[in-house]
């Protein structure tokens, strides 16, 4: 709720930041930084083991404190205070919003409806260092006897992306010596491919949902239970050594036939996109360890803690949040790049995706009212150096504004051997110079001065102007890995705080599920569809068709 109840594009906040926005004009970065020959160091920010530069940004002094003006303005510290408290913030429905409860220390206190969640928390984090230390260790044995060698974990969407992303980050601190896939799609060629080559006696399946209601995980998980029982010859005894589930369900998980002796449960209280750090992280701590996992879960507390009390001046989150709405309403900015020059952070930002656009991507405010404002951006982006030779093209020279977070680390991963880890100057000379071109851009009168033919001047001119974070940290611990991701998650926070809307609802999931429940059986049996518009309803038909089914 804003101030009063008045609509964020009505306050005196909003205005003032659209007048200074009028009075920055096509104000350049080079002008910026010519003015201010502290800028590189001065806009900058320490967080736990990140180091933030934001210098490139198109703000001044004044922008960020209109900024923080906008934040005090609607509420953002209120909200936040309120999240952590335990109170109801998810209105739509009726949920708290409590992901910072899974990463707090064992004595801390956080109550939902007065009960302390934390001892909870940590009683089912012990339960899931036990079994995955047994494992590591090869003593949980499969149906016939042999220790497990494969963990699959099967799950969309938040109990998928988050154990998937972690993994690839965390490869190098894995047991390299056991097998992990990651199955989401209900096209079965995702579990084909995932489990054709391992031996289902040595197999541990992860069921990972929350509501274990998902059809896409309910049928993947059925179809793998077949697999696992006809390539054992066993029955439905064999089950409860070759499945456990990660659920906030636990009548729907023993309708499916696991034993909820195997179940790690979380609770509604916890996101879909916001729960790898819960149970839903059971095969990331089966691969990095049980104390690993811990590392990165004081990680992710240590930017809570700073999200709580960092004053605005030198608050993290509410920084990044803050200039992204800047972007969004006054330079037109439909989209946001996370760019990280670091191959195991290959599925960051498709993480990314969910936290901020399943949470941001809504056109309601939390009184239902629509918004004439922007709200969540497009995210995207891959790898840097991949990026560059790719799509960087239009990030350097196109018609768009696109912010961009490039994120690097100073050290390689420990295990690299020398010769590879030798390559890593260049990787990040690439990322310091990226940031580098796409602030300052060459001029016409650079490119003259280079001799380049006249009518080829305006093609190899930059206009430089394109404002990018940089976020450097030593290395890609488990550590560093929760302190980024707890960084944007607070990000998410702020910008939803700011434009007023639940950023921890998805409604906008469900008609396509509903509609797919509905379209399934026309396609199978040919049955109904009688309601179908007349574009899906030939769609269905060709398709019916080209299976020879019509
Ligand atoms: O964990 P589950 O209940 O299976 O949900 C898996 C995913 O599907 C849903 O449709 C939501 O859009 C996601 O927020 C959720 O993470």
């Amino acid at each position: 709720m804003t101030n009063a109840g008045t609509r964020l594009n009505q306050l005196p906040e909003w205005a003032a930041l659209g007048k200074h926005r009028e009075q920055l004009g096509d104000t350049h970065l080079r002008e910026l930084f010519a003015a201010d020959p502290e800028r590189g160091t001065g806009y900058t920010l320490r967080v736990g083991d990140l180091y933030l530069d934001y210098s490139k940004h198109l703000v001044t002094d004044e922008t960020l404190a209109l900024l923080r003006d906008l934040a005090t303005a609607t509420g953002v510290a209120g909200l936040r205070d309120a999240m952590f408290r335990g109170e109801k913030i998810n209105t739509t429905e009726g949920r708290a919003v409590l992901h910072t409860a899974l990463r707090a220390p064992r004595e801390a206190v956080v109550e939902v409806d007065g009960v302390n969640v934390v001892p909870e928390v940590h009683a089912v984090l012990d339960r899931m260092a036990g079994f995955a230390d047994r494992v590591r260790a090869g003593e949980w044995t499969g149906h016939t006897g042999k220790p497990i060698k494969n963990i699959v974990n099967i799950g969309i969407g938040g109990s998928d992306l988050g154990p998937a992303m972690a993994f690839e980050a965390l490869r190098s601190y894995t047991r390299r010596d056991l097998v992990f896939r990651f199955v989401s799609n209900v096209d079965g060629a995702d579990l084909h491919e995932a489990v054709r080559d391992l031996d289902p006696a040595e197999t541990l399946f992860i069921v990972a949902s929350k509501t274990f209601t998902t059809i896409e995980t309910i049928t993947n998980a059925t179809s793998a239970r077949d697999w696992l029982l006809a390539g054992l010859g066993a029955g439905q005894e064999a089950v409860a050594k070759h499945f456990v589930a990660l659920s906030t369900n636990a009548a729907k998980v023993e309708d499916f036939g696991i034993d909820t002796a195997n179940m790690f449960e979380f609770w509604d209280w916890v996101g879909g996109r916001y729960s790898y750090d819960s149970a839903i992280g059971l095969s990331l701590m089966i691969a990095i360890g049980p104390d690993r996992f811990r590392e990165m879960l004081d990680g992710f507390h240590l930017v809570d803690e700073h999200f709580r009390t960092a004053p605005p001046e030198a608050n993290a989150p509410l920084l990044l949040g803050l200039l992204g709405i800047w972007y969004g309403a006054f330079f037109d900015a439909q989209s946001h790049a996370v760019l990280p020059y670091s191959h195991y952070l290959s599925k960051f930002t498709a993480y990314l995706q969910q936290l901020d656009m399943e949470s941001n991507g809504k056109s309601v405010d939390r009184d239902g009212k629509p918004v004439d404002w922007q709200t969540g951006p497009v995210v995207w982006g891959t790898p840097g150096t991949n990026g560059q030779h790719a799509y960087y093209q239009l990030i350097h020279q196109g018609t768009k504004v696109i912010p961009a977070d490039f994120i690097g680390f100073a050290e390689p991963v420990a295990d690299l051997p020398a010769g590879l880890a030798a390559q890593h100057d260049l990787l990040m000379a690439n990322f310091f110079a990226q940031t580098q071109a796409l602030a300052f851009g060459k001029t016409p009168e650079e490119v003259r001065a280079e001799g380049v033919a006249e009518e080829l001047v305006p093609h190899k001119t930059f206009q430089g102007n394109h404002p990018t974070t940089t976020i450097l940290a030593d290395a890609l611990t488990p550590s560093v890995l929760g302190q980024l991701i707890a960084l944007y998650e607070h990000k998410v926070f702020v910008q939803g705080a700011v434009w007023n809307i639940d950023s921890f609802d998805q409604w906008g999931v469900e008609l396509g599920k509903v509609l797919a429940k509905r379209i399934e059986p026309v396609l199978t049996r040919g049955e109904g569809g009688a309601e179908l518009d007349p574009s899906t309803a030939g769609l269905v038909a060709a398709y019916r068709s080209l299976r020879g089914r019509s």
